[in-house]
């Protein structure tokens, strides 16, 4: 399988800028709760996504911020509860995601960060959208027939930043 898309991340170590973390820079657990609550709504609106998304479970938000907190180098919520990338594959796999619904869901996750008041820097800005862009593609390898489980598992990480 082409793991493109897990470059970028970091197995140990919180990156930290002027001593922050990405998440404590971002605003925090409820910022980033209020960042995927506009994505699933868009995502929920979307031409390209609303079917997807509609036949989800609604506990959706929550996973997302419980995996963004973890990359961004919060808790680790997202490995201890919902088994880190092995849940990350069970929940793409079978998606089958074509490019135009990967990049349209980039350009949401983008539109979400604006809407919810993330940070404007620079360096914050252009980091989500290198790393979401990564993860995105890495998502989409693991929502193809055929893909299949790597033994072990990369830790879900941290996003280098
Ligand atoms: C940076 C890229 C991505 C990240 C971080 C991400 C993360 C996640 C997470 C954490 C979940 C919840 C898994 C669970 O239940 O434990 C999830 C589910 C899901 N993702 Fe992604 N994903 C990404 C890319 C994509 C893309 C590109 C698509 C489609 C265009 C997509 C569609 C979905 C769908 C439909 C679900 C299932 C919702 C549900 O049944 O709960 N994801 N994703």
């Amino acid at each position: 399988m082409d793991f493109d898309g897990v470059e970028g991340l970091r197995a140990e170590g919180v990156t930290r800028v002027d001593g922050r973390t990405m998440l404590e820079h971002a605003g925090g657990r409820q910022r980033i709760k209020e960042f995927v609550e506009c994505f699933h709504q868009a995502a929920l609106d979307d031409d390209l996504l609303g079917e997807m998304f509609y036949r989800g479970k609604p506990a959706h938000t929550a996973h997302l911020a419980a995996f963004f907190e973890e990359i961004m180098g919060g808790r680790q919520g997202y490995t201890a509860h919902h088994d880190g990338v092995a849940g990350l594959f069970q929940a793409h796999a079978g998606l089958r995601i074509t490019e135009e619904q990967r990049a349209r869901f980039v350009e949401l996750m983008m539109a979400a960060a604006v809407q919810a008041g993330l940070p404007s820097d620079e360096r914050f800005r252009s980091a989500l959208r290198a790393r979401i862009e990564q993860g995105s593609r890495f998502s989409t390898v693991l929502s193809q027939d055929g893909a299949s489980p790597l033994s072990p598992w990369p830790p879900v990480g941290t996003w280098d930043w």
